[in-house]
């Protein structure tokens, strides 16, 4: 049978599988596209910790609904994505390279020009679902710092493995590595 992990977050409770990603790592898998639930639980207690916030930035992918889900608590009009690949419709982006934990090839991290131009000057919240080796959400802060946007928190569902005993990051629960 597989090996899972018992997580409660936000009042919601989810039995995550335990998956292998190197030789000597598992981590239990924690994807929130699609839940509804637990989106909505942990927005509602994040969102009362990011205050005088201009722009929520999150990464592609499961940032994502995370951060609509915020900017609707919020009543944020929009928030920002950074793509993990350059698209036709971006003008001029600003491009960094991200490992994370979870990286099985190299990736990248793609700020559209326009929203770079958006967050000039402003407020930032990075968000992310976890953060783990703080790769991802460096090279967002690095992307944003480009931009000339002034990141003032950071803040994710879990924070995995060491990414615990962070105290520059805001989160809900911690998250063993196996
Ligand atoms: O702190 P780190 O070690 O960087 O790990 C955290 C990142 O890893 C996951 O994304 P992933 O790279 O799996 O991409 P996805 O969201 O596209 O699935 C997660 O959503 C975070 O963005
Ligand atoms: N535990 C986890 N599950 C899914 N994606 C992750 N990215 C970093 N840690 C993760």
């Amino acid at each position: 049978m597989m090996e899972t992990y018992s997580l409660a977050v936000a009042g919601v409770k989810r039995k995550l599988p335990i998956i292998p990603i190197s030789n000597d790592l598992k981590i239990a898998s924690f994807v929130i596209l699609g839940d509804t639930e637990i989106v909505v639980a942990a927005a509602s207690l994040l969102a009362e910790q990011l205050k005088d916030i201009d722009y929520l930035v999150t990464a592609e992918a499961k940032g994502i609904p995370l951060v609509h889900e915020l900017s609707k608590q919020l009543n944020m009009p929009e928030y920002i994505v950074a793509r993990k690949s350059v698209k036709p419709y971006m003008d001029e982006p600003l491009i960094n390279q991200v490992v994370s934990i979870t990286t099985q090839k190299e990736q990248l991290l793609c700020l559209d020009g326009k929203d770079a131009a958006k967050i000039k000057g402003k407020r930032i919240a990075l968000i992310d679902d976890v953060i783990s080796t703080g790769e991802s959400i460096r090279i967002l802060e690095e992307l944003v710092t480009k931009a000339g946007g002034i990141t003032v928190s950071k803040a994710a569902i879990l924070a995995e493995g060491d990414a615990a005993e962070r105290d520059d990051i805001v989160y809900l629960e911690k998250l063993p590595v196996f």
